[in-house]
């Protein structure tokens, strides 16, 4: 197998924004080139089918079974992800024999490590078949199989950026998308990685509920208001945050309902103070205090929850756009660069990040039907 490989990573998340598309080249190891992006944002119908997925996904018991809306929305997913190659593609005047491999990571409706379930919507096959390029999809599930958490699975690519970049340790790598995880990196050691808290998913949930907007753009509503103490001391008290990791997240683990007798400012400022806060009591669990935390997904767009965070950490603060990353396609890309460390069978988490018992690699390979009728 080629050293260097194109890989397009392919990432709906738990903010459920949208999907993006991001393209990089690399050897899977130390080596990374960013290429472009592309971005497709769900339509407010389209958000609503998959928000109702999530709770029709509440009961499941097996990760094959689709109840209710389920796989409805399985079939949006894949023809939107098509859809965004396509596009992808046709923009950058690029042919599917362009890209050697595709990292689908699908959209997550049901998260419960403990009970070694993970669930990534999403028909890998279907889509490799409608792309007409390889895709590595599922890469998730074997590792929650082991036992790990299954989640953050970003780390191996921040590994390899904080490296690359020569950056001083400790560094913590914060991806604030629905969810907030961190990576503590200090020299060549495997990273440490959990998931923090509620990054945007509350503060947009209580956007949608209070002013119909799916945000709180430029935090306009947070920036005008002021953190409640007593409500955020009541979130901090989440058993969540004395639970030891490896740990991990359902998007809807944490509840807005201490805010809702406050103002939409106040509500905002402190659901945002609450994302840092939660993030910088990630501290108790790292060997050394991070010097420099670099924060990457929407939530790097929210001035209030920045500002919020270099209080709280007493640390540099940097977005990763400021040290030459891509804090909207950091998690696309590290799809692109896992699909290439699947393909290598080389690991994508480790006793550090997920708790599997032992470095594992993961993923399935989905040949698309005109290599396998050309095979
Ligand atoms: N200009 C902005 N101002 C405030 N918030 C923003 C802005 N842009 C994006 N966001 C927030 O970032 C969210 C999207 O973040 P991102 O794309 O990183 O999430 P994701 O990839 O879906 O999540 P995850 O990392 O949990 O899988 C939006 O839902 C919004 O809350
Ligand atoms: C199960 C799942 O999809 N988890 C997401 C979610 O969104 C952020 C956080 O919770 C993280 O654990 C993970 O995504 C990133 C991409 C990860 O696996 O690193």
């Amino acid at each position: 197998m080629k050293s260097m490989m194109t890989a397009l990573g392919l990432m709906s998340g738990t903010s459920m924004d949208g999907i993006d598309a991001a393209l990089i080249e690399t050897d899977g190891e130390g080596q990374v080139v960013m290429g472009p992006s592309l971005s497709l944002a769900y339509s407010h119908d389209e958000r609503d089918l998959l928000r109702r997925a999530l709770a029709d996904a509440l009961p499941m018991e097996r990760r094959t079974e689709r109840p209710g809306g389920l796989a409805a929305a399985e079939r949006l997913v894949g023809r939107r992800h098509a859809d965004l190659v396509g596009d992808f593609l046709r923009t950058h005047a690029l042919a599917p024999d362009d890209i050697d491999i595709v990292g689908f990571h699908g959209q997550t409706v049901l998260h419960r490590p403990l009970l070694r379930l993970t669930v990534q919507i999403g028909d890998g096959q279907a889509l490799a078949d409608e792309i007409g390029i390889p895709v590595v999809h599922d890469m998730r599930a074997a590792d929650v199989a082991a036992g790990g958490q299954g989640a953050p699975l970003v780390p191996a690519y921040h590994h390899a950026l904080v490296q690359a970049a020569g950056l001083g340790g400790p560094v913590a790598v914060l991806n604030l998308g629905g969810v907030g995880n961190v990576t503590y990196l200090d020299g060549a050691q495997d990273p440490i990685a959990f998931d923090t808290g509620p990054a945007n998913a509350l503060i947009d949930d209580l956007m949608l509920e209070r002013t119909g907007a799916a945000m709180d753009k430029d935090a306009g509503y947070a920036l005008a208001g002021h953190a409640d103490e007593a409500v955020l001391a009541h979130l901090m008290a989440h058993p969540y945050f004395d639970e030891k990791p490896p740990k991990s997240l359902d998007r809807n683990a944490f509840s807005r309902e201490a805010v809702a007798s406050l103002s939409t400012e106040d509500a905002a400022a402190t659901l945002a103070a609450f994302t840092a806060r939660s993030a910088a009591a990630s501290r108790r669990w790292l060997p050394r205090p991070p010097a420099l935390w670099v924060v990457c997904g929407g939530g790097a767009r929210n001035p209030a929850i920045l500002d919020f965070l270099r209080r709280e950490t007493g640390a540099g603060v940097r977005t990763a756009d400021d040290v030459g990353w891509s804090a909207a396609m950091m998690e696309a890309q590290a799809f692109a660069y896992l699909a290439v460390r699947s393909l290598k069978g080389l690991p994508l988490t480790f006793p550090s990040s997920t708790g599997v018992p032992r470095r594992l690699t993961g993923g399935v390979l989905a040949r698309p039907l005109r290599n396998r009728l050309s095979a």
